[in-house]
């Protein structure tokens, strides 16, 4: 099944290539020979070769028709002429209406927020609405919320881009300039009052500057979210619906979930129900973990393009690392006039420890080590490579040289372990 070297694809108009790369250490080569197709919203230029490794899932669609070439070992690959594309194009058609409005009006563009379970396609479905805009010469602003994936910065982070071009086939969103806000764990249940408390402040950030920038604000936001969709998951989901005052909510795949937010939405939030590809693969938790860690791995090493981060110790004495958030309590045993979950976004100094060996550390802009580290962004990650207990020092790894832009440091649960 998996011999194929060289396989050659016709694609009628309106059909997808899928295919998958899983065996290890592999490479695939795709080339568009004739015609015209896109990956995810980016179109592909004929005749130039774009690689694909082991873990990679993809879909390349064609509007018009065009032949494609795969070199490599494929463990899927077929063509599906059932896509929900025409649909995905009829959001994008209804939300561009919306920005001409928007601009005519002078008043803000839309507010996307994309929901569903997991593994429906959220990422992939919010890529594609970012890409068409953006092929529109619109300014999107592109939000993810999804902890566990944190595509925008590292996993544990929830952040913001201002999209300017298409997402690079190899490499994703260029991310230049991101906004980056520390959370510290792979799902939102961990910390939900610090959760909802970034999602607001990112919210708010957003919301200024937007003010100030009147592209991206008639462009408009589009919001990839978490797939944890019941009970206190869901009221996760309408809180960022409320902090980022959202216009529409596109819900994949999830008829009691759209149905619920059409009852709990104001009414002038247009709740929309759409399906879900049939190309979309489902992911095991351990798939998940690998993703997380080379999510880390392509923050210091880069992708395609390799950065080359810097290795140096520092002084224990010479940093100060928070984990947020105390052990919470009952009320009744709260200083006075604190609410136990305040206790939750809580500043609590963390002594050097070998302990701290492969953690991510979260290197804050903040002036102080006060709630002011939670509301500001960060200025990037460092990990923790060796911690040398005798000598008082740690080894960390950082994309910039020393010395760190400050030394106040948040700490992540997130874990890396070195090994490049
Ligand atoms: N049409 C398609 N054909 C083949 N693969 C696809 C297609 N659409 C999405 N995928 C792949 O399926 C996987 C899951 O998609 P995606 O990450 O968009 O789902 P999600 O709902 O955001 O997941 P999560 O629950 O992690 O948030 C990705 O690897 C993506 O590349």
């Amino acid at each position: 099944m998996t011999e194929v070297q060289l396989q050659e694809f016709k694609l009628e108009p309106d059909s997808e290539l899928r295919f998958e790369v899983e065996s290890k250490n592999e490479k695939v080569v795709l080339e568009v020979k004739s015609g015209y197709a896109e990956l995810f919203g980016t179109e592909l230029v004929k005749n130039k070769p774009y690689e694909f490794h082991t873990g990679a899932k993809v879909a390349v669609f064609t509007w018009h028709g065009c032949t494609v070439e795969l070199r490599g070992r494929t463990e899927v690959s077929y063509v599906a002429k059932e896509t929900p594309m025409v649909v995905y194009l009829n959001v994008h058609a209804a939300l561009e209406q919306q920005r001409v409005a928007a601009e005519q009006e002078n008043t803000r563009g839309p507010v996307t927020m994309v929901v569903g379970p997991g593994d429906v396609g959220k990422s992939t479905l919010t890529r594609i609405l970012l890409n068409y805009a953006v092929r529109m010469a619109r300014r999107p602003i592109y939000v993810d919320l999804d902890v566990g994936q944190g595509q925008i910065s590292v996993p544990g982070t929830i952040g913001a881009l201002l999209v300017e071009r298409p997402a690079s086939i190899e490499e994703g969103f260029s991310q230049q300039a991101p906004l980056v806000y520390h959370f510290g764990h792979k799902s939102p249940d961990e910390n939900l009052e610090l959760y909802n408390t970034i999602v607001s402040r990112l919210a708010e950030v957003i919301a200024e500057r937007c003010e100030h920038n009147k592209k991206a604000s008639t462009s408009g936001v589009i919001i990839n979210t978490c797939g944890w969709v019941k009970g206190a998951g869901y009221k996760v989901l309408t809180h960022a619906a409320q902090a980022f005052e959202v216009d529409v909510i596109l819900v994949l795949d999830n008829e009691r979930l759209y149905n619920e937010l059409k009852r709990d939405m104001p009414k002038f939030v247009k709740v929309v129900y759409l399906p879900k590809s049939g190309g979309v693969v489902e992911r095991s938790t351990s798939q998940r973990a690998e993703i997380r860690d080379s999510r880390i791995r392509e923050y210091f090493y880069g992708k395609r393009t390799p950065y080359y981060p810097h290795s140096f110790d520092v002084k224990f004495s010479d940093l100060k690392i928070y984990k947020v958030g105390a052990p919470s309590l009952p009320d009744s045993c709260m200083p006075l006039g604190m609410r136990a979950e305040e206790a939750l976004t809580k500043l609590v100094p963390v002594w050097a420890s070998p302990a701290l060996a492969h953690r991510l550390l979260a290197v804050s802009f903040s002036p102080a080590a006060d709630e002011l580290a939670l509301h500001s962004n960060l200025a990037g990650f460092v990990c923790v490579t060796a911690v040398d207990s005798e000598r008082q020092t740690m080894t960390i790894l950082s994309p910039q040289p020393r010395p760190l832009p400050n030394t106040i440091l948040l700490l992540s649960e997130l874990q890396y372990m070195d090994n490049h």
